[in-house]
């Protein structure tokens, strides 16, 4: 480096003594220096001996990462399922209150929805016009845009989504309706009306939404459910125990048949987020799922019992079970919903079709129905699991599973987690093409997990990381394609290609695989599925050629060492 360099060099200016440092001030200096040096050497040979210790006891380290609601969780614990099933089946009563949650918050939405309160929506923004292309630099991860930032990625290589974020639940499809029908209304069609300019943000005036009259008997129903509301008080003062309000940041979510972790600093969010409507969850250091065995004990007893263990959230809903099914059986009720583009069917933590079943006094959640209940990450937690004997698997090798919290306040707390991993499963969920993210209403949720995948892919510290690809939701994404939503209307380079699940799930495929290809630093394994990750008969196998995978690339990083 010249001297000009040097002198323009800003960190070097910094570090350099001073002009008039004195013969002893200088041997001062020095030993200090010296000493640093030591020390930092001494850590980089604690992490390699620490990362040989951790290959030679075959400890492998799974990250999975995405968009909120992607499916991270669901796939962590279909791992469970599989490899844990003892443990997952003893967890699976407390996964009751999680549905009993979820249920809940579907009746409330109906009900919002009935009231003519309600606005109809925010505000529909057509985007600002793209200024540049996508970074796909660590950025993009390290520095979420703030909430009230505009998407700027120009989208090229992907291509151009229509320019279209639309409000209100998050299932929108504005347009078109679940039902297939296009919807009339100019506001909210792709070639909608031109916006008006404002603050840089193109905004429409909310479009009127008129609520059909629904009759008496449905006024009653909302009457009688109204009680509902101290239910979901209930379900969240003991899925968030006070006790975790106040529990240090660094501890850990340790679920049955998780073994062990290690503290993770954590971003400061309030522990609860369910004030105006927001989604409850949870984060390292809650102890919703653990339970002392005493608690355990009477959470088995509250299931096998109404009068021996009282559960009264269970209690309410069996009491109004025969009201929320006519809520929701009722057609005009539908047609309010359909107005307000609410599609309850499609979204996370549905159980509405199953209430008889899941409000009954001794009801014990199955498998499946523990895989679609919803309850939102925060935070970062490492579940640590050897897989059980009896699932025929080779045991002796730590399982090490990252699950994060996908939602974009979120994601700077992954990048610590990038270091010495195995492998990564991305979870991108290709039904969201017509779905904006509930965290930032002018993004598409497709969109963003375009950029997230760019990304991963250029991100250099995983340059050597192999990665597998989930394009996943496909079974919502056949039936949107079905019921008539085409993927040409937000995906505008689609064309006029055949709008079939097949088509459309090959088109995205190879999208996301050219992306890889164009942005991965170098050559690399990779892997792309197609996947339902709800589905337990599809994805079992999946899942097994997956762990092949990472315990194959563990062994071959093994030998390298
Ligand atoms: N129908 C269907 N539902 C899915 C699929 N994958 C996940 N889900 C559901 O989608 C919801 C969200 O899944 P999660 O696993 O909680 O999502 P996540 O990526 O962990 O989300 P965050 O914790 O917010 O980052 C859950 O209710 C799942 O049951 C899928 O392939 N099909
Ligand atoms: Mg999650």
């Amino acid at each position: 480096m010249s001297r000009k360099d040097r002198d323009e060099d800003p960190l070097d200016a910094v570090l350099r003594p001073p002009n008039d440092e004195s013969p002893e001030q200088a041997a001062v200096r020095e030993a200090r220096e010296a000493e640093a040096r030591r020390v930092s050497a001494s850590i980089d040979a604690d992490i390699r001996a620490e990362r040989l210790a951790r290959r030679k006891k075959r400890i492998v380290r799974l990250l999975l990462l995405g968009q909120s609601e992607s499916g991270k969780s669901t796939t962590l614990r279909q791992f469970q399922r599989l490899y844990t099933p003892t443990a997952f089946r003893a967890e699976r009563i407390l996964w009751r209150a999680v549905i009993q949650l979820n249920i809940v918050r579907s009746i409330r939405t109906i009900l919002d929805a009935l009231d003519p309160a309600t606005p109809a929506s925010a505000s529909i923004r057509r985007r600002r016009p793209s200024a540049g292309p996508a970074s796909a630099s660590m950025l993009a991860l390290a520095s979420p845009a703030p909430p009230h930032a505009l998407p700027t990625a120009d989208i090229t290589e992907v291509d151009r989504y229509a320019s279209y974020a639309y409000p209100a639940t998050g299932y929108d499809s504005p347009g078109v309706d679940s039902d297939g029908d296009v919807d009339s209304d100019p506001g909210s069609g792709a070639e909608g009306p031109a916006p008006s300019h404002s603050g840089g943000t193109f905004r429409f005036a909310p479009p009127p939404v008129p609520v059909p009259a629904y009759s008496g008997a449905v006024e009653a129903l909302r009457q009688r459910l109204l009680p509902l509301r101290h239910v979901e008080a209930l379900l969240i003062a003991r899925l968030v125990p006070a006790a975790d309000l106040d529990s240090a940041p660094t501890r850990l979510d340790r679920g049955a048949g998780v073994t062990g972790g290690v503290p993770l600093p954590l971003p400061s969010h309030s522990q609860t987020d369910f004030a105006g409507g927001g989604e409850v969850f949870v984060r390292p250091g809650m102890r919703w799922k653990v339970l002392s065995p005493r608690e355990k004990e009477k959470e088995r007893a509250r299931s096998r019992s109404r009068d021996r263990g009282k559960d009264e959230a269970q209690e309410a809903l069996h009491t109004a079970c025969g009201a929320m099914r006519a809520l929701w059986g009722d057609a005009a009720v539908r047609a309010v919903l359909r107005k307000r583009k609410i599609r309850l069917e499609e979204g996370p933590g549905f159980f509405l079709n199953d209430l008889e079943r899941v409000t009954a006094p001794n009801y014990l959640p199955t498998d499946d129905d523990v895989l679609r209940a919803r309850l939102k990450t925060v935070g970062v937690s490492e579940y640590t699991f050897e897989m059980e004997v009896a699932t025929g698997r080779e045991t002796g090798t730590e399982w090490r599973i990252v699950d994060v919290g996908g939602s974009r306040s979120q994601r700077a707390t992954w990048i610590p987690f990038f270091d010495d991993v195995d492998a990564i499963i991305f979870l991108a969920p290709i039904s969201g093409f017509d779905q904006v993210l509930s965290e930032d209403r002018t993004v598409n949720r497709l969109e963003d997990s375009v950029l997230l995948w760019k990304a991963v892919c250029g991100n250099k510290l995983l340059a050597s990381v192999d990665l597998v690809l989930f394009l996943n939701k496909c079974d919502i994404l056949a039936r949107k394609i079905a019921a008539g939503v085409k993927l040409a209307r937000y995906v505008r380079s689609y064309a006029d290609r055949e709008n079939t699940f097949e088509a459309v799930s090959s088109y995205l495929r190879t999208k996301f695989m050219a992306i890889h290809r164009e942005c991965s630093p170098n050559p690399r394994k990779f892997y792309a599925f197609c996947t339902s990750v709800t589905d337990s008969a599809t994805t079992g196998g999946i899942i097994a050629s997956v762990r092949d995978m990472v315990v194959r690339q563990h062994l071959k990083q093994s030998k390298l060492l």
